[in-house]
C-alpha cells in the first residue's frame, strides 16, 4: 500500500467541472451523432459521470490499450487490448480519458480514429499534466490541469489500487520515501 499524501482535487471540484464539460459537449454536438469512447480502465468513473451530463442521446463504447514502459510512465508504443465494436464511420467520436500525461496514447488513438473515417475525433479528459507533454495534441475539453505529481482516485490507480477513491489524491512515490 502507498501513503496518500493529500487531496489534490475534491469531489465538489470534480462534480462542478464534469457538469461544465457536459454542458459544453451538449452545446457543441447538438443535432450530431456522437459516440463517447472511454479508454479503460481509468476513464470508467469519469465516463459514467460525464455521459449523464450530456443532454441528448449518445452511444458509448470502451477500448482498452496498453503502453509499454514502466508502471508510472508511458513510452508511446501502444497496443490495443480490447477494441470498440461500434461502427464509427461518419460519426463524431469523443475520446474520453481520465488523465493526459505525455499525450502519446491520445495522439496514437486520434490518428487511429481518423483512419477509421470518423466524421470528427475530439478529446475530453478530466485531468491533464501539461508539464509532462511530449505530443502536442489539441485537448478539446480539458477538465483540470494538475502539477507533475503521481495521483490516484476517480479512476486512476497505483498498482491497480485506489481507483475507487471519490477524490483525486497525491500519492507518495518510492523516490519520496
Ligand atoms: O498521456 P499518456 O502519457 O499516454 O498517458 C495517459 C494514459 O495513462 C493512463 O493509463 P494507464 O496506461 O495507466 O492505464 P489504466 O487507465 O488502465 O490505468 C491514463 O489513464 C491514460 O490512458
Ligand atoms: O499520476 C498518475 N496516476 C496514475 N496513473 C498514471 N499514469 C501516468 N501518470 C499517472
Amino acid at each position: 500500500m502507498k501513503e496518500l499524501r493529500k487531496v489534490l482535487v475534491s469531489r465538489a471540484q470534480l462534480e462542478s467541472r464534469v457538469k461544465e464539460l457536459g454542458a459544453a459537449i451538449s452545446r457543441d454536438y447538438e443535432g450530431k451523432e456522437l459516440v463517447l469512447i472511454g479508454i479503460l480502465k481509468g476513464a470508467a468513473v469519469f465516463m459514467a459521470d460525464l455521459m449523464r451530463e450530456i443532454s441528448f442521446p449518445v452511444a458509448i463504447d470502451y477500448m482498452s490499450v496498453s503502453s509499454y514502459g514502466s508502471s508510472s510512465t508511458t513510452s508511446g508504443v501502444i497496443t490495443i487490448k480490447q477494441d470498440i465494436n461500434t461502427d464509427i464511420r461518419g460519426k463524431h467520436v469523443l475520446l474520453v480519458e481520465d488523465l493526459i500525461d505525455t499525450g502519446l496514447t491520445l495522439q496514437h488513438l486520434g490518428q487511429l480514429f481518423a483512419l477509421r473515417e470518423a466524421a470528427s475525433v475530439s478529446i475530453c479528459t478530466i485531468l491533464s499534466k501539461p508539464s509532462r507533454r511530449l505530443a502536442d495534441i489539441p485537448i478539446d475539453y480539458c477538465g483540470i490541469e494538475i502539477p507533475d505529481e503521481f495521483v490516484v482516485g476517480y479512476g486512476l490507480d497505483y498498482a491497480e489500487q485506489y481507483r475507487n477513491l471519490p477524490e483525486v489524491w497525491i500519492v507518495e512515490t518510492e523516490e519520496q520515501q
